[in-house]
């Protein structure tokens, strides 16, 4: 009897992962992680957000085996990416953050070329079934440099898929992606996912994030701030906001003393609080105090941009990694 091989219980464990890039005679070291632990659950759809430079391509990138890390741990589908690189590796599909066109290749040798290099045997190979699923039929034979810079940045994931990967990892993908494509790219991403794939996805659309991913965890300045299921994250930050109509709308914003001020629409401004700290009078007074008549206001639920700002917000207890 042939025994079903053990899935593990998580699709990537990483644990005190550090990376600082060497300096040159012109520019001094970088640290950009600092001492990262992360669990991404097997069959998850896992956000990974953070500002620029807090670190995400880095961790990205080591875990693809493309960066070396300076210390730590990292372990693919159960598999250590130093002492089973190859088994970890091919746990594994990634899809860059830059475009990478073959142009020497239609959209199908591209997909044949790359099974090749990952040995997976002709009989086995689901070309033409990637290209469809992913809306690229009928450029199957086109030259890639005809293709639109969204068409090939769904042909970079059909590649990250060819040898069938249970762990496919998107760096940000809807870059330059318009609007149609990047829902059509996100089904495809969300049936995988239902598939069993494991998904992993840095974005800076935020509501993205937070429509897809059932975990998000949120980087900043080299270290892991937050990683909990997206309801839990978004309960347990518990942000209001009011929305604030001034009489007049002022040349600046107020600055608000422990408050997150951010503009709107028409001379509106958007106040974040924390309902364990403070109230809709507390912010009200502070915006009175500031010299502004209020005209209207209004309370809404945080998005998760406003939860990362609070999460962020006048941290200057970490160290800046932009700083070493
Ligand atoms: N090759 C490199 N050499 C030196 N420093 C680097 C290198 N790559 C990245 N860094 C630095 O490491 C830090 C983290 O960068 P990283 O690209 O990982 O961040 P990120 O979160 O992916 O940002 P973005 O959203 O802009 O892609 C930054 O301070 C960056 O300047």
């Amino acid at each position: 009897m042939t025994q079903t091989p053990r899935l593990p219980v998580n699709a990537i464990e990483v644990r005190g992962l550090k990376k600082t890039y060497k300096g040159s005679r012109k520019s001094p070291p970088k640290t950009a992680l600092r001492g990262v632990d992360l669990t991404v659950p097997r069959g998850s759809m896992f956000g990974l957000l953070g500002p620029n430079g807090a670190g995400k391509s880095t961790l990205i990138n080591i875990i693809a085996g493309v960066v070396n890390k300076s210390e730590g741990t990292v372990r693919i589908w159960d598999r250590d990416i130093d002492h089973e690189a190859r088994d970890a590796r091919s746990a594994l599909g990634v899809v860059p953050q830059e475009i990478v066109a073959d142009v020497f290749f239609t959209p199908r040798e591209a997909l044949e070329v790359q099974a090749g290099f990952y040995g997976v045997p002709a009989d086995e190979r689901r070309s033409d079934e990637l290209l469809a699923a992913l809306g690229l039929s009928d450029k199957a034979n086109a030259y890639v440099r005809a293709l639109s810079g969204g068409m090939k940045r769904r042909l970079m994931v059909a590649k990250a898929l060819v040898h069938n990967p249970p762990v496919l990892i998107l760096d940000e993908p809807t870059a330059g992606v318009d609007v149609e494509l990047r829902r059509q790219l996100w089904d495809y991403v969300r049936k995988i996912n239902e598939e069993g794939v494991t998904v992993i996805l840095t974005t800076h659309y935020l509501e993205e994030a937070q429509e897809l991913c059932d975990t998000i965890a949120i980087i900043n300045r080299g270290e892991v701030v937050a990683c909990e299921p997206t309801e839990q994250l978004l309960k347990r930050l518990d942000t209001r906001n009011v929305v604030v109509t001034p009489e007049t709308a002022p040349d600046t914003l107020p600055a608000l003393n422990g408050f997150i001020v951010a503009p709107r629409a028409n001379g509106a401004f958007v106040v974040t609080y924390r309902t364990g700290e403070s109230s809709v009078e507390q912010v009200l007074a502070a915006v009175r105090a500031a010299g502004v008549t209020i005209k209207d206001i209004a309370t809404e639920d945080p998005d998760l941009e406003d939860v990362f700002l609070a999460m962020t917000y006048g941290d200057t207890s970490r160290p800046d990694p932009t700083q070493d």
